[in-house]
C-alpha cells in the first residue's frame, strides 16, 4: 500500500510559534502552537528571546508530531519541513560559537528612530527605494543592525573581530535546527532579504553600493546567503526534534507565505493578512514596480526561472495588536474574539477615531513621529466605542493602502483575499468590505501563512509540482463579505481618518 505524503511547516509569527503538517488537499491533519513572551523595555522598543523562538519551534514540532502519530500515521511519511516567519526581526550571533549576542529587534521596534532621521540627511536617501524597494524607516532590518553595531558592546566586539553573523529570524531559525556552528547553514530566501534593505531588487542579491552607503563593511559581518524560496539542499535539514533528518526545503517571510497560501501565483491578485500588523501584498507580475505613492516593492516568491514574482506592499504596523491592547493592557474584553461583541453593544464609534499609531504610521503614511491617539472622546463615550474605533483603524489603513496601491497599479482591485487572526471577526470584515467598496474573500482555512511555506517545501521535494497542481487547495468553503454602505459614505468617513491622521503628526518632534 502506498502511504500519502505530508509537508510540515514552521510558522514563527510575532507572537507565537507554530508546526502544521498539511496533506496533499492543502489541509490541516495536525497543529501545535505555543505563545512566546513579548519584552517591551524601554517605550516603543520590542524584542524578543532567540532561543525561546528556537525552543517554541521545537516544541511545536514534537507537540504536532504526537498529535500526527496518533492518527495512524508515521513522521517518515513527512516528507518535507517548509518555514515561515515574521520579517525584518533582526537577529545577530557569533558565528564561532552561535551564540546569539542581543534579543531579537522585533520589527515592530522604533529605538533606531534617530539613527533613522540622521541616515535620512546622508545624501542618496531618497534613491535607496529604486534599487531595494524600500523606504527609510525604522522597519527594515538595517536600521535594527546598524543600531546594534553602534550600541551594544558584544555585537561591536563581534563586528570588530569578523566573527559577527547577521540574520532575519528565517535564518535564525534554519541556522540553528541545523544544528548551529557545526553544520553553518546560514541562508535565507529573497522575499525575507528583500526586507533588509541590503538586497537589489533586481539582481536578488545583496548590492554593494547598498552595503557602502549604509557604510557596513562586508567583511566585518557575514550575511545569510540569497538562495531560492524553494530549494532541496540549501536549508539542510532538522538537526533535533522528533523530525530529525527531515529536509527543509522551503523557505518565505510570512506575508510571502500567506500570498502563496492564497495561492496569489499571478499579477493583479492580492490578499491581505491581519496578524499582529496587517500586509497587503498585490502581485505585480515579474518585474518589480516602484511604489510613488507610499508603498513598497518586495519579493513575492521566487520558486526560480518563470516563478518569481514581485508583489507591491501595503504594510499596517498595528493591526491585532491593538486588539491584544485592548485584553492585556486595559483589560477591556478577556480574550481577542471578544473584540466583536464589545463592538456590537454600540451601533457605531460614537465619534471616535482611534489613529493605533503605536510604532509610528506605516503605508502609506510613514510618519515616525505619530503615537497612538483617540479623537473624539466625550461624556458619552463607551469601551464599545473604543472597540469599534480600534478595528476601524486597521479597515481604514486597508483603505489607504488600496487608493494608493490604484495610483500606482493604474487597476482598481476588484476582491480582497484575506486571511490572519483578525479575519474571524465577521464583523471586522464587514466593516473592511463597506470600507472599500468590494467584496472581502475569506477562506474557511485559515491558516495560509504555513499552507504557503508548506507550498513551497512541496514544490520543492514533488508534493506538487506545479501552481496547477494546487488548483483544488483551499478553494472551498470561502465566505464573501459584500459591501452594504454607499461609497459616498465610505469617503465620508474614510476623511474623518484622514484628518485624524493629520492631527497626529508631530507628536514626538520636541523629543
Ligand atoms: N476574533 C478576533 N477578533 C479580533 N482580533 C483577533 C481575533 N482573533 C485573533 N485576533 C488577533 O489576531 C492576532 C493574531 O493573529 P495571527 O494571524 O495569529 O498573528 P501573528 O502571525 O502575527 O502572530 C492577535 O493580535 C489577536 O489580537
Ligand atoms: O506577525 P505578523 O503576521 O503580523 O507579520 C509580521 C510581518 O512579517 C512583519 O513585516
Amino acid at each position: 500500500m502506498i502511504r500519502p505524503t505530508f509537508v510540515g511547516a514552521i510558522d514563527q509569527g510575532t507572537t507565537s510559534s507554530r508546526f502544521l503538517i498539511f496533506n496533499q488537499r492543502g489541509e490541516v491533519v495536525a497543529l501545535h502552537q505555543l505563545e512566546f513572551q513579548q519584552h517591551y523595555p524601554h517605550p516603543g522598543w520590542h524584542e524578543h528571546d532567540p532561543e525561546e523562538l528556537i525552543s517554541s519551534v521545537e516544541a511545536c514540532v514534537d507537540g504536532a508530531v504526537v498529535e500526527f502519530e496518533k492518527q495512524g500515521h508515521t513522521r517518515e511519511q513527512i516528507v518535507a519541513v517548509g518555514i515561515t516567519n515574521q520579517r525584518e526581526t533582526t537577529v545577530v550571533w557569533d558565528k564561532t560559537t552561535g551564540k546569539a549576542l542581543h534579543n531579537a529587534i522585533v520589527w515592530t521596534d522604533t529605538r533606531s528612530q534617530e539613527l533613522v532621521r540622521k541616515l535620512k540627511h546622508r545624501i542618496g536617501s531618497s534613491e535607496l527605494i529604486s534599487r531595494c524597494g524600500l523606504p527609510l524607516s525604522t522597519y527594515p532590518s538595517i536600521s535594527k543592525l546598524l543600531w546594534l553595531i553602534e550600541n551594544v558592546i558584544e555585537v561591536k566586539e563581534a563586528y570588530e573581530k569578523g566573527t559577527l553573523a547577521f540574520g532575519t529570524v528565517d535564518s535564525w531559525l534554519a541556522y540553528k535546527l541545523n544544528g548551529g556552528a557545526a553544520r553553518n547553514i546560514h541562508v535565507t530566501d529573497p522575499s525575507n532579504a528583500s526586507r533588509t534593505m541590503l538586497m537589489n531588487l533586481e539582481a536578488l542579491d545583496y548590492d554593494s553600493e547598498l552595503i557602502d552607503w549604509f557604510r557596513i563593511d562586508p567583511k566585518k559581518v557575514t550575511l545569510p546567503k540569497i538562495v531560492r524560496s524553494s530549494d532541496t539542499e540549501a536549508y539542510g535539514s532538522l538537526a533535533s526534534t522528533s523530525l530529525k533528518g527531515t529536509k527543509i526545503t522551503g523557505c518565505l517571510g510570512d506575508q510571502s507565505a500567506a500570498l502563496v497560501g492564497q495561492k496569489g501565483f499571478t499579477a493583479g491578485l492580492a490578499k491581505n493578512t491581519y496578524g499582529t500588523g496587517c500586509f497587503l501584498l498585490y502581485n505585480v507580475g515579474p518585474k518589480p514596480v516602484i511604489s510613488t505613492h507610499g508603498l513598497l516593492t518586495t519579493v513575492a516568491f521566487d520558486f526560480g526561472e518563470g516563478k518569481r514574482m514581485y508583489a507591491l506592499e501595503g504594510s499596517i504596523a498595528v493591526a491585532g495588536s491593538s486588539v491584544k491592547f485592548l485584553v492585556d493592557n486595559f483589560g477591556f474584553i478577556e480574550s481577542s474574539s471578544k473584540l466583536s461583541a464589545l463592538a456590537e453593544e454600540v451601533e457605531d464609534n460614537g465619534g471616535c477615531t482611534f489613529v493605533t499609531a503605536f510604532s509610528g504610521l506605516f503605508a502609506p503614511y510613514w510618519i515616525d513621529d505619530a503615537r497612538g491617539t483617540i479623537f473624539g472622546i466625550t461624556s458619552y463615550t463607551q469601551r464599545g466605542h473604543i472597540a469599534r474605533a480600534t478595528l476601524e483603524a486597521t479597515c481604514f489603513q486597508t483603505q489607504a493602502i488600496l487608493r494608493s496601491m490604484e495610483k500606482d497599479s493604474g487597476k482598481p482591485l476588484t476582491e480582497l483575499a484575506v486571511d490572519g487572526g483578525m479575519c474571524n471577526s465577521d464583523l471586522i470584515m464587514q466593516t473592511q468590505s463597506d470600507f472599500i467598496g468590494i467584496p472581502v474573500n475569506r477562506p474557511a482555512m485559515r491558516e495560509t501563512t504555513a499552507l504557503g511555506a508548506a507550498i513551497a517545501a512541496g514544490l520543492a521535494v514533488g508534493v506538487w509540482n506545479s501552481f496547477e497542481d494546487l488548483d483544488n487547495v483551499n478553494s472551498e468553503g470561502r465566505t464573501i463579505f459584500q459591501p452594504q454602505i454607499s461609497e459616498a459614505e465610505a469617503s465620508k468617513r474614510f476623511a474623518r481618518w484622514e484628518k485624524a491622521v493629520q492631527m497626529s503628526k508631530g507628536w514626538l518632534n520636541d523629543e
